[in-house]
Parts: structure tokens; sequence; C-alpha cells
């Protein structure tokens, strides 16, 4: 029968897997770690993407398309830059019977692929900014825990590549890509997150500083990072020479940012709103939007209910609102429900003869459960109004629990305590690499390290003479800390 056999307050991981495929959004592959994106997943994905897109087009950023193969003497041109990541590499290594000359790696992320062309294709500083980006998969051959949208081992993301003049444009660019991010899980997912910078151990180490959105997932006491955007500094232009004739007909090396978002998006979404019923889609995100369903009564006028069916969802249609009827004569109208629940969809709406006789409609929330009654005359302004509040309400009730994971501390002990209570860690923190690495080294355990999440860029008020938690060194800033995916 339909319905979980796992409670997301009791077993998370069983119900995280058993929801994304009930929900119809994942189908478990023969080849671990990888995924089979459904529809109603990859609708979400498009629909991330048709905001995304024109926004770097505003940009000025444009799309191409690099090869997916990196040639081995290519990929390990910097023995730093992949050191520590060699273990992921997924490797071609025959064509049919015979093997190939020179090993093929599949892309990890494009840095090898896409710099050396940038450093042909950058001559002079009229060339510059030169601002790609690739719509794409990508391969880690990973070995942790594979979770869908998670950690796979073959994701769908993009990956922008830009290239300036100044760092000063570097700079700016890499904010107004993590707004994007921001506007990505708050405005479209409903889930919020903390923009901040990594820190030294966290940051992407080939690049100069790296900034990134945290979500946090209140019933793991875990934070995920949602998307990264990183300054790379002149790093990238001095291994693959990137360099031009200035205006001043000096050599001078590009600055230069690479950022991501990627399917994680998605799982982000599910953990945050999920429950016990199944899926709950943000009105924004979902394919289908409302979900008329037909409930005749014996003889009652069944033709009459169904035309009302169809005649409700092609006036939400007329209007923009993605709506279907669920006609089918082989499930009950019960049976109907708890699927769509199961699957999400943000609004029900029940036709019956009572209905039909009243000129209105019952519109039940998914998120609230709520019933409520529609005049036919007022159904399109009414049920605009109740997605927006689904929308605005699903991101309320998340920021809410998500503060209230947020625990501030000052002492070791306290650290202790809120990191045994699965709490988002704010903390005053001297900001020293070995201190960092010995908080990891006294936390290890079972259920993962502690680290550093970001230090937020909105940094509450630092005393004068507050020292670092784990340190008692002066306190530079305050960070956000816990255990994470
Ligand atoms: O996060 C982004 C935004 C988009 C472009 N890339 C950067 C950095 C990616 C780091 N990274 C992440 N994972 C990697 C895995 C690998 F196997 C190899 Cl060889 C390299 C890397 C690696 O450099
Ligand atoms: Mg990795």
């Amino acid at each position: 029968g339909l319905g979980l056999t796992n409670r997301k307050a009791e077993n998370f991981g069983e119900w995280y897997s058993e929801v994304v495929v009930n929900g119809e959004m994942i189908e478990y592959y023969d080849i671990s770690g990888c995924y089979i994106l459904r529809p109603w997943s990859m609708a979400i994905w498009e629909i991330l993407q048709a905001f995304f897109d024109p926004e770097i087009k505003k940009m000025k950023i444009k799309n191409c398309y690099f090869p997916v193969f990196v040639s081995s003497t290519v990929l390990e041109k910097e023995k730093d830059h992949i050191e520590g990541f060699a273990p992921e590499v997924a490797w071609v290594t025959k064509s049919g019977k015979s093997d190939l000359e020179i090993p093929i790696a599949i892309r990890p992320t494009s840095e090898t692929v896409m710099y050396p062309y940038y450093s042909k294709w950058i001559r002079g500083h009229r060339d510059l900014p030169l601002k790609l980006n690739q719509w794409c998969n990508v391969v880690r051959w990973e070995f942790s825990n594979p979770t869908p949208f998670i950690r796979s081992r073959e994701f769908l993301w993009q990956e922008g590549h830009t290239a300036f003049a100044t760092k000063e444009e570097a700079d700016t660019e890499v904010l107004e890509i993590l707004e994007l991010y921001r506007r990505i899980y708050e405005e479209y997912l409903a889930v919020p997150v903390i923009k901040g910078k990594k820190s030294e151990l966290e940051k992407f180490a080939g690049g100069l500083y790296t900034t990134s959105v945290e979500a946090f997932i209140p019933n793991t006491g875990r934070g995920i990072q949602g998307a990264t955007s990183h300054c790379l500094g002149q790093n990238f232009a001095k291994m693959f020479e990137i360099n031009y004739e200035n205006e001043k007909g000096e050599r001078a090396m590009v600055w230069q940012n690479s950022w991501a978002y990627s399917t994680r998006t998605i799982g982000v979404m599910v953990m945050v709103h999920g429950d016990d019923k199944g899926l709950v889609m943000p009105p924004k995100v979902s394919s289908v939007q409302v979900i008329v369903i037909p409930v005749p009564y014996k003889d009652a006028d069944t033709q009459g209910i169904l035309d009302a069916c169809s005649a409700t969802v092609d006036a939400l249609l007329e209007v923009g609102i993605r709506a279907e009827s669920d006609s089918r004569d082989n499930y009950s109208p019960g049976w109907k429900y708890s699927q769509w629940e199961m699957k999400g969809v943000p609004l029900r709406i029940e036709i019956g003869p009572k209905d039909l006789a009243n000129k209105q409609v019952r519109a039940v929330r998914r998120d609230s459960g709520a019933k409520i009654d529609i005049a036919n005359a007022d159904l399109v302004e009414e049920i605009k109004k109740l997605l927006d509040n689904i929308q605005q309400n699903l991101f309320d009730v998340a920021k809410q629990k998500r503060d209230e994971c947020i625990q501030v501390i000052h002492t070791w002990e306290e650290f202790i305590e809120a990191l045994n209570q699965k709490k988002m860690i704010l903390a005053p923190w001297c900001d020293e690499k070995e201190v960092e690495e010995d908080v990891k080294a006294r936390t290890k355990g079972e259920t993962g390290a502690a680290k550093t999440l970001c230090s937020p860029f909105d940094q509450p008020e630092l005393p004068e003479g507050t020292v670092c938690f784990a340190s008692g060194k002066p306190a530079k800033r305050w960070s956000y800390w816990g255990r994470s995916y």
C-alpha cells in the first residue's frame, strides 16, 4: 500500500531514500552512487535553470560546452591541484578490446579542460573580461556514503569560469553570483541559507578565497554547503599562463572566479520540507502546483463533476498556474489524495456533487492540511494567494526551525554540549588553521568531526577581549561550526 514505512524523526536516512523514490524523483540504478533523475525532480532542475540562466546572461556571461574527457597529461599538469582528489577521478582506459595509449579522465570539474584555451584566447586587454559558463555533468568516484542528490558519483551542475583584468571586478562578481545562489535557495526552494566565507582549511585549495551559501538540516544536525563561489586570484593564471598585454603594454595575469550549484539543491529541499506523508514541494519549483481531483458520488452528475474539473484546470492554466486533473477511473479519490501528497503537490482541489451544486471547489493545502472552500468566481485569485502563502509559509517554518538550531557559544564545554545537541554553532574564533585542525581531531567520532561551515558576512558584535572558544587566543571573527555532509 501507499505511505512511508520510515519516519523522518526516527530514521532520517531511510526516510529520505524512501521519500525520493516514492515521490517519483529518483530511481536507484544498478551502479552504486548513480541515480536516475525522473521527471518529478528533473522539472525542478529545469525551473532553477530557467531562473539562473537568464540572470547570468544579464551579466554578459555566455554558455559554452567543453569536452567531458581530460587527458591525463592535462589533468595532472598541476600535481598540487589534483593531489588529494586523485582517488575520485574516473578513467577511460580502453576502447573496445584495445587499451588507450594515454588514459583519459572524465571531468570531475573543468578547470584543467578550459584554462589551456583561456590562455590561448586571452591575448590582449580587449579579450577581457572572458566570462563563460557550462551546464553539464561531472563525475567524482566518491566512496563515502552515496546519497541521492546530496552525494552521487555523477551529478548535474553549472560551472562558471570567468577572467578579469582586475581583482575588483572578480571580487564583485563573486558576490553577485553568491546572491543568485541565495535566491535559488530562499526564493525558489524556500530554504534559508547563510552567506559567508570558507576558512583557509575548508576553502578550495586552488583558489584565493571561497564564499558559499550554507544550509542546515535540523533532523541530522548537519550543515551542508548549498553552492559555492570562488575567487581564484591569479593562481590558475600562473598555472596555465593566462596573461595578456595590458593597456600600458605590460604583461599581466588575469584574475579569475569559478562558481557552481548542482542537483544537490534538490536534495536539500527534500530534506528540509519533506514530512511523514512524503515530499512537500514549494510551489515555485513544483511541476504540478494544483492537482484537481473529481469526487463522484454514486449516480450524482459524474459528467458534470468531470467537466467542472477540466474547467477548473483550464482557468488555472490560463493564468500560468501549473494545474492538472487526475481523472483516472481506476483509483479512488482517497488513494489519489495520498499519492499526490506523497509527491508533495502544494494544493489539491476536490470537486464533489455538493461543490458542484454550490458552484465552489474545496482546496486542501499540503503544508498545513487546511481545507478551504472557494467560490468558482474567486478561484484564480484565491489559488494564486494560496500558492504564494504556501511558498512563504514553507520558508518561514524552515527558517524558524533552522534558527532554533543555532547556538551561540563561548567555551569548549558549551561547544561540545551544543555539538551533541545537533546544533549549528556560532562561536568566536581566532581563525587559525591549526586550531580548526585541532577541533576536527578532538571531535572526530562515528558521526563525523566538527568543522567550520562558514564565517558569516553578517558578523555579530565581537566585544574587545573575546577569546577563541577552542584556543583561548584573541577571537578575530564569529564562525559557524558543525558536523556537515
Ligand atoms: O567548486 C568549484 C566551482 C566550479 C568549478 N570548480 C570549482 C572547484 C572544484 C574543486 N574540486 C572538487 N572536486 C575535485 C575532484 C577531482 F577529482 C579533481 Cl581532479 C579536482 C576537484 C576540484 O578541483
Ligand atoms: Mg568532493
